[in-house]
């Protein structure tokens, strides 16, 4: 199954359904939430043996905070010593979480956390080993009190070097559920936040992945729910009833996986023309390695042919470079209306070391102008976010792959809303989306947190974050690299929103593969490792 991740609209939505189903309560979906919680924090922590060990919780005026109270009384159960204390008035706390206040408060204290304070509040607890975070979950949708932000700040949740680790239930609280954003000049941090049913956006986008530690997921029963068949593509979602952004409404996002890439290691028999011809267009003499090396990446992920086309100055300077790769002389617009008389060349990838002059232009417009499948980067994305006809002459074949500064030349009042710190739920996905729609085309929005949105309004988040960070990729000509990816996966015949998800996919792989040392010549030759293992382990 695609891993779909859960905005707080959508598990609610969820949630409810179960609820109104009958099958399960709110009171047991929070019992269970407490439940796995308690069996997260044993295993990350598995404690000193029969000591006793000793927790602060921090409870909110919602269900989060009645997750916190299962979680209170869960821990004592074991033997724990725990103390807690709510943000919030008990007669207003929502009915699953009033009852385990109650439940809690047979057995012991609850200490306010008042909105204004003259003493520090947690000096009812000693040196607790954990501290547990259950003041907001996915309700929230704004800035954190004052209060919640001291409390937060004394028991070290926004700094690395915690006395004490923090767990937090949910979220941690101040971050945004949907776009992995602080809702407030404070950063919350935990070491381990637990989570139900299904990761939700912000714990892989923006700061999410520093904000939340370690994410472990807990299957509370609500069914298979938010997730869909591996092999869920472009333009399945509106066929399947599902939200698209089409319809207005936040996108579903899912995670890029190695399902997504499995089937391209193998190629069906056939002439190479079978495997499609990528055109790449070289820059001036002296600047053609950025088309060397996307000329590269095109072969080895599969195209059956790659031509480069390079100005007359830089001819020599590639053909002293190229082997298995076709060399055509291009030297402007016209020339490349030419060459495109071809009909087998049925990709043009352009951008990368191309310059941003009149010929770069003239490049980019018969590109378009072809109406052939496109991808453009770098200098192609510079020429078009400076000629308004060109960013009108975008269609549905291609494929932007900006980097942040790029997508604020082509998209600035969005990359300006997506930056605003009052836009805090404004998430890099409906950036993306919003692009997309825009330019009527695939976006593929690059970042550690890589997000693929193309104009019918799906959503694809590939996260190179934690467990799976890639930082090797910060090296000269790794982006020229992923322009290959793509456009040899869209010789291959894949649809451009396929294509770009899969190259981000493999793109990651291929770095983490490799390690340190990497230098963006290497990537390609990762290629068949990756593809063998992919046969091999089915990872
Ligand atoms: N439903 C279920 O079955 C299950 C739910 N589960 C758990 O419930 C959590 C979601 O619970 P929730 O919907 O009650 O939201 P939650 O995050 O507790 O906060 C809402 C409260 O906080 C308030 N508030 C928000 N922001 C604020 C701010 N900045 N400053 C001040 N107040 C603020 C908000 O007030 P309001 O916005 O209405 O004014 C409201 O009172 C979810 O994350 C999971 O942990 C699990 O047990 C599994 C089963
Ligand atoms: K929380």
């Amino acid at each position: 199954m695609a891993e779909i991740l859960l905005n707080a609209a959508r598990m609610r939505a969820l949630e409810q359904a179960v609820m109104v189903s009958g099958l399960v309560s709110g009171r047991e979906l929070m019992e269970r939430a407490g439940r796995g919680a308690v069996a997260a924090i044993e295993t990350e922590w598995p404690g000193p043996g029969t000591m006793p060990r000793r927790a602060g919780v921090l409870c909110g005026p919602g269900n989060n905070g009645g997750d916190g109270f299962v979680v209170a009384r869960l821990l004592r159960e074991k033997g724990w010593e725990v103390e807690v204390f709510l943000y919030g008035d008990p007669e207003k706390l929502p009915p699953d979480a009033r009852t385990n206040y109650e439940l809690w408060s047979k057995i012991g204290e609850v200490h306010n956390l008042p909105e204004e304070h003259t003493e520090d509040p947690l000096l009812y607890v000693g040196r607790p080993d954990l501290w547990i975070d259950a003041v907001f979950g996915i309700g929230q949708t704004r800035a954190l009190p004052d209060a919640v932000v001291d409390v937060l700040h004394r028991i070290g949740g926004g700094s690395s070097d915690r006395a004490a680790p923090v767990v937090a239930i949910d979220l941690p609280s101040g971050l945004s559920s949907d776009s992995g954003k602080p809702l407030q000049a404070f950063r919350p941090a935990a070491d381990l936040t637990v989570t139900f049913h299904g990761r939700k956006p912000g714990h892989l986008l923006a700061d999410g992945p520093a904000c939340c530690g370690n994410v472990r997921v807990v299957d509370i029963g609500l069914g298979s729910g938010g997730n869909l068949p591996s092999g869920w593509k472009s333009g399945q979602a509106a066929a399947s009833g599902e939200t698209t952004r089409a319809e207005g409404r936040m996108p579903l996002v899912r995670l890029i996986s190695a399902e997504d890439v499995r089937a391209l290691s193998s190629k069906e028999l056939g002439h190479k023309y079978d495997h499609g011809h990528a055109l790449v267009l070289a820059g001036p003499m002296g600047r053609t390695g950025a088309a060397r090396l996307s000329a590269r990446a095109a072969l080895r992920i599969g195209a059956g042919l790659v031509t480069v086309a390079a100005p007359g100055s830089a001819m020599m300077e590639c053909a002293a470079q190229l082997t298995a790769i076709m060399l055509r002389r291009c030297d402007d617009g016209a020339a490349l209306r030419d060459l495109l008389d071809d009909s087998r060349l049925n990709v043009v990838c352009l951008g990368p070391g191309l310059g941003t002059d009149k010929r770069a232009a003239g490049l980019v417009e018969a590109a378009l102008a072809s109406g052939r499948t496109c991808v453009l980067d770098a200098d192609a994305l510079t020429v078009i976010a400076g000629h308004e006809s060109l960013f009108a002459a975008l269609h549905g074949s291609c494929v932007l792959t900006p980097h942040a500064g790029e997508f604020a030349r082509l998209f600035p009042d969005i990359a300006e809303r997506l930056n605003a710190p009052e836009e805090a739920t404004y998430s890099k996905v409906e950036a993306a989306g919003d692009a997309a729609s825009r330019a009527g085309c695939t976006v593929l929005f690059k970042g550690p947190d890589t997000v693929v949105a193309d104009a019918s309004g799906c959503v694809a988040l590939n996260a190179a974050v934690r467990e799976r960070a890639a930082p090797w990729l910060a090296t000269a000509g790794t982006g020229d690299v992923l322009t290959g990816l793509v456009g040899g996966l869209l010789a291959r015949g894949l649809s451009p929103f396929d294509a770009a998800c899969s190259a981000t996919w493999l793109h990651v792989e291929a770095a983490r593969a490799f390690g340190p040392g990497l230098v963006s010549e290497d990537l390609p030759e990762m290629l068949p490792h990756i593809f063998a293992s992919l046969n091999t382990s089915g990872c």
